[in-house]
């Protein structure tokens, strides 16, 4: 047992973005990638990004021992348990771009994995697909999944974690490594390819709580008095395993890990929602000696107060997840009303990682489309340290803080745009009628009748290749080279290119191609009323990857079209049916940060209404075939399942709601992206589009039987082109994705499409796959000897 010597520290954070505040970590690893920089040079880049981020959590007033949380990784968190664990699936250990870089372990000495290992992992091999990616509890962040096997091995390789403790103990920084736990890990993990029917990942927590421990030891020796432990797993029962189960396997996890001999005090971290009181009970049994609860996102831990001994709680009251300023007064309650739970100690922290928000709002200053007064109300990384501190010091301790947030706050809720009472009575006014469309069997004979298209049509998912010149001309207008006229004549002349490309392919239903947008997101919320958009404000979405999400601040509506022109430009230069082009209100909403002071469904639905003004100016500028976009449809879903039909029931009533105002004769379309297809396939049914298009070339239709068999009736477009990769799919390729989704997908139903937008695939590549895609769809047409369809 560690005798624990260092308190936690009364104010922290649980972790800071990691991207640098002028990205520079993307930089170094897209240089490194591009083979511009050699091994060395990553390194010392990146060394110069953790040192920075050290010395400037200090100096925001992070100096007690191990409150700067050490949380750097080079591309992702639960990457680096993997290395730490030398837990490579068989498929990569085995790869020859890979096992001569991995030595064996020989027990004395450790040294974390070569970087080529992790690159192999993240990126893949030239025979090898990288470890899948998927989202990160309910954010925008995505982690690399591990393939844990019965064989795969376990066991402690070394760290990066313990240099960096070292590299901030030479800056004067004591501070306290962050890893992902043992348990979340494991129920993070997939089984491997090769491993049993039946397997669990789980199976193999003693071979990952020996590895821990090896770990724990190393990190002690470098000097680390605590170490954080991310376990947010345990606020989620969407997993195989009961809450029970769950608490039992942290309980049993930890009590292993506490009576280790060498080991720095444990902070398990418990983000993203509700620790539950089993697991709380669990963790205070194991001999744990801080645990943190997000007070944000959660309540305090249900049941029975426990007997929590001389255990350190850490109330989450400052919201990691979202950019508002904290309500100090308010924070402080909820950390008061955690310390009545009678444990050790109550000291603060945020409710997650800052992984999620940006570095400052002071990066902000001049930004053209953030108004000064909404600058105002927001708190990004540093601004939240500030927080943490004020509340850990009280009301008393820090009199001015607690001020400005109440002058703040005050300033927010009444200022002019927030509530919007035309908007609130528009929204409530609206009933059943405003959700539904006629029946699918009218729509479909009108949208026949109309449009003439031939079975299995052809389209694509909206946007075509961004060039290097369309993204040149955005930046020259932004920089004022070039004029708003120039710019609009620039995207024209593409969207005429884009109309002609397709014409010439022979392809079905047209598309402008989306050269006019930045973002599919920010694109909308630069037009719409209630949004401001930061100059600054990336956050990382997955390893070099950032986004800069909108903020939406207030009530919203639609001052003007946004699509109309350029929809109406496309169909004027073709006689072949253009599809007009929205994203989705989920999606706005999922890609944004969005306001904590209305119900997340309420604002769904006034985004739905907008994107319903917009979708009934298209139809009546004569726009037939309408796409809305719902990609990020699954984003959102709660973690506890109990949250989430309600979360379902909202979400497709805003689809509804933006679709369901048009005439029989208007095909409205939807597209989906990413896996999860299935998970939420009756939400999908559910939207009532008129066709639907999902990703589905690299699982090779995999889905389709489950959607006949649940009697889906309306048009589906499986995706026939994996756009993710630069491979181009031949003919005969497609033609046999086509007939296999034919087996599930009657021949009045299916749509040819490829799986997603192409804006980051280039003007080869696409001509030659869409050249394919049309040829198959000409074949099978021939071969099923079919005529007209939808
Ligand atoms: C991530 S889904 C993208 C849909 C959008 N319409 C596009 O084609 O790019
Ligand atoms: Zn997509």
């Amino acid at each position: 047992m560690t005798t624990q010597s260092t308190p936690f520290p009364a104010a922290t954070i649980l972790g800071y973005p990691r991207i640098g505040p002028r990205r520079e970590l993307k930089r170094a690893l897209e240089d490194h990638w591009a083979g511009r920089t050699d091994e060395a040079a990553f390194e010392a880049s990146a060394a110069q990004v953790r040192r920075a981020a050290v010395t400037r959590l200090r100096d925001l007033g992070l100096t007690e021992p191990a409150a700067v949380p050490l949380d750097f990784a080079h591309y992702d968190q639960v990457l680096d348990v993997v290395l730490a664990l030398g837990a490579l699936p068989a498929r990569l250990a085995t790869d020859p771009e890979v096992a001569p870089l991995l030595t064996e372990v020989d027990g004395a000495t450790v040294q974390p994995l070569p970087l080529a290992v992790e690159w192999a992992l993240a990126r893949g091999t030239t025979a090898q697909g990288p470890l899948e990616m998927t989202k990160w509890f309910d954010s925008n962040y995505h982690y690399l999944v591990p393939e844990i096997g019965p064989d795969t091995p376990l066991a402690y390789r070394g760290s990066r974690r313990a240099d960096h403790v070292r590299e901030a103990a030479a800056l004067g920084v004591a501070g306290r490594p962050v890893l992902v736990g043992p348990v979340t890990f494991l129920l993070l993990a997939k089984a491997a390819a090769d491993a049993p029917a039946g397997f669990d990942p789980l199976d193999r927590l003693d071979d990952v709580v020996a590895g821990y421990a090896a770990l724990l030891a190393d990190l002690r020796a470098a000097g680390a008095e605590w170490v954080q432990l991310d376990e947010p797993a345990l606020v989620s029962d969407s997993w195989a395993r009961t809450t029970a189960e769950l608490a039992s396997a942290v309980g049993y996890a930890y009590a292993a890990l506490a009576a280790a001999q060498e080991r720095p005090a444990i902070f398990v971290a418990a983000p993203y929602g509700t620790l539950p009181g089993e697991a709380l009970e669990a963790l205070a049994g194991a001999g744990v000696e801080a645990v943190g609860v997000d007070l944000v996102k959660g309540e305090l831990p249900d049941g029975e107060a426990p007997d929590l001994g001389a255990l350190t709680l850490v109330a989450g009251v400052v919201d990691g997840h979202n950019v508002w300023r904290t309500d100090l007064d308010a924070a402080a309650e909820r950390a008061a009303a955690l310390a009545a739970l009678g444990a050790g100690a109550t000291t603060v922290s945020t409710s997650t990682s800052l992984l999620h928000v940006p570095h400052t709002v002071a990066d902000e200053a001049g930004a053209p489309l953030l108004p000064e007064r909404v600058a105002g109300w927001l708190a990004f990384a540093d601004e939240k340290v500030a927080e943490v501190l004020a509340i850990a010091a009280g009301a008393d301790g820090a009199p001015d803080a607690f001020a400005a947030a109440r002058t703040a706050l005050a300033d927010r809720a009444g200022a002019p745009g927030v509530v919007r009472p035309e908007v609130r009575a528009r929204a409530a006014a609206l009933t059943p009628s405003s959700f539904t469309r006629e029946p699918y069997a009218v729509r479909r004979a009108a949208q026949e009748a109309v449009l003439d298209l031939p079975a299995l049509p052809t389209t694509t998912i909206g946007s075509f290749p961004q060039t290097a010149e369309l993204r040149r001309a955005r930046a020259a207008l932004r920089r004022g080279e070039l004029t708003e006229q120039g710019y609009e004549d620039a995207m024209r002349a593409e969207v005429a290119s884009v109309i002609a490309l397709q014409e010439e392919l022979g392809l079905d239903v047209l598309v402008h191609g989306e050269p006019e947008r930045n973002d599919m997101v920010q694109y909308f919320a630069e037009q719409l009323d209630g949004f401001a958009v930061t100059q600054q404000g990336w956050v990382q979405s997955y390893g070099s990857r950032c986004t800069r999400p909108s903020i939406l601040w207030g009530d919203v509506a639609r001052p003007a079209p946004i699509t109309v022109p350029w929809a109406t430009y496309a169909a004027s230069l073709t006689s072949a049916p253009v599809k007009g082009m929205l994203t989705g209100p989920v999606t706005i909403l999922a890609w944004s940060f969005v306001r904590d002071d209305l119900p997340l469904g309420d604002t769904a639905t006034q985004v739905g209404l907008a994107l319903r003004d917009e979708v009934a100016d298209l139809e009546a500028a004569g726009i037939g075939v309408i796409q809305v976009d719902e990609p990020a449809l699954r984003e959102l879903l709660p973690l506890r399942r109990a949250d989430q039909d309600a979360y379902l029931a909202w979400a497709v009533a805003a689809f509804r709601l933006a679709t369901s105002g048009v005439a029989v004769r208007t095909q409205v379309h939807t597209h989906l992206c990413y896996s999860e297809f299935e998970e939420v396939f009756g939400a999908i049914d559910a939207l009532d589009a008129d066709v639907t298009s999902v990703e589905a070339a690299r699982s090779r239709m995999s889905l389709l039987p489950a959607v006949a068999a649940a009697g889906f009736e309306r048009g589906i477009g499986p995706g026939v082109w994996d756009i993710h990769s630069p491979r181009v799919p031949s003919e005969e390729e497609v033609t046999e994705l086509l007939r296999l989704a034919l087996e599930s997908v009657g021949e009045r139903s299916l749509w040819v499409n490829p799986d997603c937008g192409l804006k980051t695939r280039g003007y080869a590549e696409t001509t030659a796959a869409l050249q394919a895609l049309v040829g198959a769809a000409r074949r099978v047409r021939a071969e099923i000897g079919a005529t007209t369809a939808v």
